[in-house]
């Protein structure tokens, strides 16, 4: 980066973060630099698959990714990716830095690179062709997708004079389900090797909205980049609500040109019910799908795909509208999202993208009527989601064999009022009652084979733990760094969760996780 730039960038992101000096609080053993941590959520389309307007939302399923330094007599740079199974180290001298820095070729940091360089691809063959080279050819090329992602981007915005690190990531994204796990990926290493070379300010508090949307853009610019390596034709919605979370509109009018996406920082923080079919699907079987009905009973389908646009068109009229509160959203506002979710499904479900699978989970949820399901995504398995009922309405046992069922909607507002004066201890039986439904529920989810999460949307986009240590005070001195060997040895969305300081919230009151330590850019709290 030119010398003149640098001195642009207020105040070098590394000293900004935490507002502590924290070389001072490390344990001596730490090498050179302090090992940082970056994060990106995945997403979940709310509403709209398949029609001309959508949205999407991020979810509080996370990628998360360490850098770690090495002393200065390494000359290396690894990738460690274990839910993949991928390992592998480059020299960094040998990488093909004269191809990237050649006269013309050369991009800056905050430029918007729209097409893969064919010769940067051909530079970096010899270096993909060596990863994974004795396993399966299924498998190669996932690595090799994401070590060419890995190595476009580090060639983009490193340099040969580089430090030596460690990358390592670990995801609690279910993987090609839907839910953009690669998308979060390349918004890691993009925002990763961005603060390196410290093209970010921020994140901090107070920060402008103007200014944390250019961060985020900057990020998303290159995340897109890192999407384009593993999907050669994105349409840049996962990486951007990816890169800065909440929510976004996004419209296609002309299929062959980038759809139009604008945020929705108003979108309320709920709690959300996911459930992974663990069926394999593929969006453009789905689409294709759609486009042979649309040929058949062409009035028809424009009628359905229109409908589902409306169902968009509803949503984002609630969620914009002056008197839409979006830290406390009304039971009827809540109850016109949840009501779009539920027609939304059906509308699906008429275009032949469900699946048996789809439609048995909604069928268990609905019996418990703790809230309102749809399949989301492309469709034909992926995963299907529920908004949960902000209060249990009345709820007991039915007697017949399904466990528990909605009361009539009479003794719902009775009750619903009756909580209003009463005490504490009732509402806290409700909470137990619902605990024990979604405990019940996950249970027979399980049991038929599909994966459960009670997770948050529309939360944070990209984040930032600089230094990899967590301030609880109650672990090691200066607080617990999180190295290496304890986040590969984490296990599971819970073991990573805790180990990188998220109190996760499903399950309280508010919907909103606590993630110890952390940054984020928020440009909704700063336009407040
Ligand atoms: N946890 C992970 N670790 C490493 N690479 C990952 C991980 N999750 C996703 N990827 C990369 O992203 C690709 C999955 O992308 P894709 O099939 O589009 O799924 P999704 O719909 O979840 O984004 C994988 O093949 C891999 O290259
Ligand atoms: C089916 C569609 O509406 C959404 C695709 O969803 P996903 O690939 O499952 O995240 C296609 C699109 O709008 O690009």
């Amino acid at each position: 980066m030119p010398a003149q730039l640098l001195s642009q960038l207020p105040t070098p992101a590394a000293t900004r973060l935490n507002g502590h000096a924290p070389l001072m609080k490390r344990k001596q053993s730490s090498p050179m630099m302090p090992s940082f941590m970056v994060s990106a959520p995945g997403k979940v389309i709310v509403y709209g698959e398949h029609a001309v307007a959508a949205i999407a939302a991020a979810i509080s399923l996370r990628s998360y990714l360490l850098v770690s330094f090495l002393s200065k007599s390494h000359r290396t740079v690894s990738l460690r990716f274990p839910d993949i199974n991928l390992e592998h180290t480059w020299n960094i001298d040998e990488l093909p830095w004269e191809v990237f820095s050649a006269k013309g070729k050369k991009r800056n940091y905050y430029d918007l690179v729209t097409t893969l360089d064919p010769d940067f691809i051909a530079a970096l063959q010899p270096h993909v062709d060596v990863v994974s080279p004795h396993v399966p050819e299924s498998t190669r090329k996932i690595h090799q997708a994401s070590a060419t992602t890995f190595l476009y981007l580090y060639c983009s915005l490193a340099s040969r004079r580089s430090p030596p690190c460690i990358y390592t990531l670990r995801s609690t994204i279910p993987i090609g389900a839907g839910l953009g796990s690669s998308a979060s990926i390349s918004v890691c290493l993009s925002a990763a090797l961005l603060l390196q070379i410290r093209a970010l300010s921020g994140p901090h508090q107070d920060q402008p909205a103007q200014e944390c949307e250019l961060q985020i853009e900057r990020i998303n610019r290159w995340a897109f980049v890192g999407e384009m390596c593993i999907h050669g034709n994105p349409s840049g919605v996962d990486n951007t609500v990816s890169a800065g979370g909440k929510a976004v509109l996004f419209q296609r009018r002309d299929y062959t040109k980038p759809p139009m996406v604008a945020p929705i920082w108003n979108f309320p923080e709920l709690p959300l019910l996911l459930v992974n079919t663990r069926q394999s699907r593929s969006t453009l079987t789905e689409v294709a799908k759609v486009a042979t009905l649309r040929e058949t009973h062409p009035l028809l389908i424009e009628n359905v795909l229109d409908s589902i646009g409306m169902i968009t068109e509803s949503a984002h009229r609630l969620l914009t509208s002056p008197g839409f509160n979006p830290r406390n959203p009304s039971p009827s506002a809540l109850k016109h999202l949840g009501d779009l979710i539920t027609i939304n499904h059906g509308l699906l479900v008429s275009l032949g993208v469900s699946h048996p699978k789809l439609e048995r989970i909604r069928e268990l949820i609905d019996h418990t009527g703790i809230g309102w399901t749809k399949l989301t995504g492309a469709g034909g398995g992926g995963c299907a989601i529920t908004i949960l009922k902000p209060q249990p309405t009345s709820l007991q046992p039915n007697g017949n064999g399904n466990g528990l069922h909605h009361s009539d909607s009479s003794s719902d507002e009775s009750e619903d009022s009756e909580e209003a004066d009463c005490s504490a201890s009732i509402i806290s039986n409700t909470t137990k009652l619902k605990h024990k439904i979604l405990d019940t529920l996950e249970v027979k989810l399980e049991n038929e084979g599909f994966e459960k999460f009670e997770i948050t949307l529309a939360g944070d986009g990209v984040g930032v733990l600089w230094p990899a240590v967590l301030h609880n005070g109650n672990e090691e001195e200066g607080g617990e760094e999180i190295d290496q060997e304890k986040f590969l040895r984490a296990e599971g969305t819970e073991g990573i969760e805790r180990l990188v300081g998220v109190i996760s919230s499903a399950r309280r009151k508010l919907p909103r996780d606590v993630r110890e330590g952390w940054k984020f850019w928020r440009p909704w709290e700063t336009d407040a």
